[in-house]
C-alpha cells in the first residue's frame, strides 16, 4: 500500500547570513545561546592556503578600488569553491563492516534529504557500493532507524555542534550514529556503544569529502555518551524531537485529532509488522497458520484473512511466498476487497492499481473481469509480477485516470479508487515520507484525487459501486472528500469503515486507510 510521491524536495530552509552550509535540515531555534559543543572539534575543515586571482586582489585593495573601471572577473576566493560531493564513491571497507553499513546508510539520508524517496536511495546506495545481501541488510536498517528519529538525531546535532555538518553525507553519519546510540524508549540498543563510535570514526575517515572530520565524529559522538541524560532532556523541549515529525505535521495532526494526536503520531514511530494474505484460493488461515507453526515461525491471525508475523523476514523465506499462496499486504489494505462485494462476471476497476496488493485481492476473491490502470509504467509493471506469482490476469493499462482516452467506453460494475495521497497513514512503513511531504501536498493531492473520482463515476454502470480509499489521516484527502464527492454527484453513500487510525495492538493491527462506498443511483 505505498502510493507514488512526486518528487519532493527536502531542501534546507533559507540560513541565517552566518552559516554557509548546504547540509541537512537544521532544527531550528534548538541551539542555546552560546552553545559550541562540539567537544573543541568543530565540523569546520582545516583552514586551507587561500588562492585569490589577482585581479580580484586588485579590486580587493581599498586604495585602488575607485578607479577600477574594468569589469572583474566573477572569480570565487578559493575556500568558497566547493568541490562537487562524491556521493558515490565506493570506500575500502569490508564489506560486512558497520562501518560500511554507517557509511552506506549515510548516504541515503542525504539522498532523502535531497528529495529522494527512501526506497530510490537505499537502491541508489546498493547500486553504487555493489554490497552483499547481508550489507543490504544492515544499511536498510540502519537507513529506516534513522529516518524514524532524524528530528530527535538533528535537534541533538543541533546541541552538540555549532554548525550543520556538512557535506549532507557527514550530518547523515551522526544521525545514523547517533539512532544506533539513543535507540527509542524501550528498546535495545542493536550494538555496542564503543563499537559504533569506533566504527562511525572509521567510515567518516574513509570518505574523501570528510575524513577531515574524523575527530569532529569522534568528539560528538563521544560527548553524547558523557552528556545523553542532559541533552537528551534538552532536545525534548524541541517538538521536533519530542515526536520526530516536521512542526507542521504536528500541527495539521493535533488539529485534526485533538484527542488523539499524541498516539497517532507515537503509532507512526513504531516498528511495522510484515502481515500477509492469505490467498483464499490456495488455503485458508487455520491451515496456513499451522503451516506456519510447522516451520517453527510465529504467527496470529489480525483480520478475515491476515497473518501477522512475529518477526519480520524475509519473503523468499516465507513459506508459500512463491507459489501465491500469501502476499504482503497490511490488513487495513485487505478491507478493500471484501467491501466491494464482488460476485463472478462482474467488470471491474481498479483505477490506481500499482503495485497491485488490491488487484491480487480482488481476483483471489472472485472470477471478475479485472482491468487495473496506473499513471506510472514502472509501477504498472510491479502489478503484473504481483498478479503472475498469483497465477492470476488482468488487462494492464498505464494511463492517467483523471482521463479517458483509456477508456473502452463500457461500464463498470464496480471501481476501486485508490487514489494518491500523502499516505500520512503509512508512516511507519515509510519513515521518510514525512520528512518529504510539504504541507501544499495535501491540497495539490486531493484536488487530483476529486478529478480522478469525478472522471471514474461516469465510468460506473447504474446501482454499480466505487470504493474510495486513500492512505492518509487528513481529512481534506479523505472525509470532506468524500462529502463534496457525494454532494456533487448526489451518490448514495453506503456503509463503509471511513477513517482508520493507526493501530499496533494483540488483536488490531493495521495502517491508517480512509475508506468510503458510494452507489450510483439506478438510471
Ligand atoms: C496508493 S497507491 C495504489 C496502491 C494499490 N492500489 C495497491 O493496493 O497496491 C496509488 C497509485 O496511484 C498511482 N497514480 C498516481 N497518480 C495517478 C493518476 N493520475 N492516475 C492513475 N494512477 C495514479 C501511483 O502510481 C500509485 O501506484
Amino acid at each position: 500500500m505505498t502510493d507514488k510521491r512526486p518528487t519532493l524536495t527536502l531542501k534546507p530552509k533559507a540560513k541565517p547570513a552566518r552559516s554557509t552550509t548546504s547540509g541537512g535540515v537544521r532544527p531550528s531555534g534548538v541551539r542555546p545561546s552560546g552553545a559550541s559543543a562540539d567537544g573543541g572539534a568543530s565540523a569546520k575543515p582545516a583552514a586551507k592556503p587561500t588562492y585569490r586571482p589577482s585581479a580580484e586582489r586588485e579590486a580587493a585593495t581599498p586604495e585602488r578600488r575607485a578607479p577600477v573601471t574594468r569589469e572583474v572577473p566573477r572569480l570565487r576566493e578559493a575556500h568558497q569553491v566547493k568541490v562537487a560531493p562524491q556521493r558515490d564513491y565506493r570506500p575500502d571497507l569490508k564489506s560486512d563492516s558497520l562501518a560500511l553499513a554507517l557509511l552506506g546508510a549515510a548516504n541515503a539520508v542525504a539522498r532523502v534529504r535531497g528529495g529522494s524517496a527512501l526506497p530510490q536511495a537505499l537502491a541508489g546506495v546498493f547500486t553504487a557500493y555493489e554490497v552483499t545481501p547481508q550489507a543490504r541488510g544492515a544499511i536498510q536498517d540502519i537507513a529506516y532507524r534513522t529516518m524514524r528519529q532524524l528530528g530527535r538525531s538533528d535537534t541533538l546535532l543541533g546541541l552538540m555542534t555549532s554548525k550543520a555538518p556538512e557535506p549532507p553525507m557527514l550530518a547523515g553519519l551522526l544521525c545514523a550514529a547517533l539512532a544506533l546510540l539513543d535507540p527509542p524508549q524501550g528498546t535495545q540498543p542493536p550494538y555496542e556503544a564503543f563499537t559504533v563510535v569506533d566504527q562511525a570514526v572509521n567510515a567518516a575517515a574513509s570518505h574523501p569529502d570528510f575524513a577531515h572530520a574524523k575527530a569532529m565524529v569522534n568528539a560528538v559522538l563521544r560527548r553524547f555518551l558523557r552528556e545523553r541524560e542532559a541533552l537528551v532532556a534538552q532536545a525534548l523541549k524541541q517538538p521536533l524531537a519530542r515526536w520526530n515529525y516536521p512542526q507542521w505535521w504536528i500541527d495539521s495532526t493535533r488539529a485534526a485529532y485533538p484527542d488523539k494526536w499524541e498516539s497517532i503520531l507515537a503509532a507512526g514511530n513504531v516498528h511495522p509488522p510484515l502481515t500477509l494474505r492469505v490467498n483464499r484460493r490456495r488455503t485458508d488461515v487455520d491451515t496456513y497458520l499451522a503451516t506456519l507453526a510447522d516451520a517453527g515461525i510465529e504467527a496470529s491471525r489480525v483480520g478475515p484473512s491476515a497473518v501477522r508475523l512475529a518477526q519480520a523476514m524475509n519473503v523468499s523465506q516465507i513459506p508459500g511466498f512463491h507459489e501465491g499462496v500469501v502476499s504482503v499486504q497490511d490488513a487495513g489494505a485487505q478491507l478493500a476487497a471484501p467491501l466491494l462485494e464482488l460476485q463472478d462476471g462482474m467488470r471491474v476497476l481498479d483505477a490506481c492499481a500499482a503495485p497491485g496488493g488490491k488487484s491480487g485481492h480482488i481476483l483471489e476473491t472472485a472470477d471478475v473481469d479485472l482491468t487495473s490502470v496506473d499513471a506510472d509504467p514502472q509501477r504498472l509493471a510491479r502489478v503484473g509480477d504481483n498478479l503472475g506469482r498469483l497465477g492470476l490476469q488482468a488487462k494492464l493499462i498505464a494511463a492517467e485516470a483523471q482521463d479517458s482516452g483509456w477508456w473502452d467506453g463500457q461500464q463498470y460494475d464496480r471501481i476501486l479508487a485508490d487514489v494518491p495521497c500523502t499516505a500520512s497513514g503509512i508512516v511507519r512503513r515509510h519513515p521518510d515520507i514525512r520528512w518529504l511531504r510539504r504541507k501544499s501536498d495535501t491540497l495539490q493531492l486531493a484536488t487530483l484525487s476529486s478529478k480522478i473520482l469525478d472522471n471514474l463515476w461516469q465510468m460506473l454502470l447504474p446501482n454499480g459501486k466505487l470504493l474510495f480509499v486513500t492512505c492518509s489521516l487528513w481529512p481534506q484527502e479523505s472525509e470532506a472528500q468524500a462529502a463534496a464527492f457525494a454532494a456533487r454527484h448526489n451518490a448514495l453513500r453506503l456503509d463503509a469503515p471511513g477513517q482508520l487510525l493507526p493501530a499496533s495492538g494483540a488483536a488490531q493491527d493495521h495502517d491508517g486507510l480512509f475508506y468510503a462506498l458510494f452507489q450510483k443511483n439506478a438510471a
